[in-house]
């Protein structure tokens, strides 16, 4: 008997690049830690796409290999295998000279712990005009620039104290304001609010916020924090070394003219199709080892397996 094709809708004749036109792109990213005869994979094909001017959070358990991804995209950090390019640089083939050019001016890296962010002996105008001397940036505009960076983080009135005279938030900001100097395309932040108390976190997200919008910087943010990740477009879950869920965040406005911010869960598939199903969802159903899937003509569904085991 013949069988009738499925009619299924046809795929464009060539797919596009993955992420072509994405600012920062990661594809199947594995980075391998070898410590004595241990290795832990602490990237484990992680996909990721950030497109030019978004700011999004990275959330995900201890461990789950969020400063490791930070730390490749800083240019601080090599990966295994996969690909990873931001902007116009490839990070798994750059040169030393041509990493050092990438942390100088394509990206901007706030440390985990405010302290590795600053000199102590130096002020905070003397920091941000650190990285403008070692690009070569002409003396009048590295004035101009340390001033107008310091006042839009709101930290203005601390040019001329060191760090030990700064309260931690306004080191942070400090911080920030460093990493911005040579007018980076991607600002890096690993947990700026971790150290701080809920209101300093929220000015300090508050200015990053800030520098996103005005300067048009794309931010990535590491937070532990929901308050934090609850305030950003979009939010990427990192589990066991790979992108598993994205919360995309938009505010509606309902019919009587007021608004609220609707969040919307996604999973994240990677380029070979595969999907991870939450654990409440397979417990849910016993989905175990075999499900079955079906087309219909929207979506697709996945069933529990009811047949007979082998
Ligand atoms: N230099 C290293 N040598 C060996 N293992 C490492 C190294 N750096 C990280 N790891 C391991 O890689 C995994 C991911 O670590 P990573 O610091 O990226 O996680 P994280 O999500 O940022 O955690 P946290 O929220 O606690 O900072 C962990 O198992 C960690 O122990």
């Amino acid at each position: 008997m013949p069988i009738t094709p499925l009619s299924l809708p046809q795929p464009p004749p060539r797919a596009p690049e993955f992420g072509r036109d994405s600012l920062i792109v990661c594809e199947n990213l594995v980075r391998i830690y070898q410590s004595g005869s241990i290795e832990v994979q602490a990237l484990q094909g992680l996909d990721l796409l950030v497109e030019s001017g978004e700011m999004i959070a990275v959330v995900g358990a201890s461990g789950s290999g969020k400063s490791t991804l930070l730390s490749i995209l800083a240019g601080v950090d090599a990966p295994t295998a996969g690909r990873a390019r931001v902007d116009r640089w490839d990070l798994l083939a750059m040169s030393r000279a041509d990493r050092v050019r990438y942390r100088r001016h394509t990206v901007g890296f706030v440390r985990q712990q405010t302290s590795a962010n600053l000199i102590p002996y130096l002020t905070a105008r003397q920091m941000v005009d650190l990285p403008m001397t070692a690009a070569r940036t002409p003396a009048k505009v590295r004035r101009a620039r340390a001033a107008e960076l310091l006042e839009t983080l709101g930290v203005a009135d601390c040019a001329d104290r060191r760090p030990g005279q700064l309260s931690g938030g306004q080191q942070m900001r400090v911080a920030i304001a460093v990493a911005l100097a040579n007018e980076p395309r991607v600002l890096l932040a690993d947990e700026p609010t971790g150290e701080l108390d809920t209101a300093t976190a929220a000015q300090v997200f508050a200015a990053l916020r800030d520098v996103n919008r005005r300067l048009g910087v794309t931010v990535v943010v590491v937070t532990h924090d929901p308050e934090v990740s609850g305030q950003v477009e979009r939010t990427v879950a990192i589990r066991d070394g790979r992108t598993s869920s994205e919360v995309l965040r938009r505010t509606a406005t309902a019919d009587d003219g007021g608004t609220h911010v609707i969040a919307e869960e996604y999973a994240v598939m990677d380029r070979a199709g595969r999907v991870q199903v939450p654990r409440d969802y397979r417990e849910a159903l016993a989905l175990t080892r075999r499900v079955r899937l079906a087309l219909e003509a929207d979506h697709v569904t996945i069933h529990p397996d009811l047949g007979e085991r082998p």
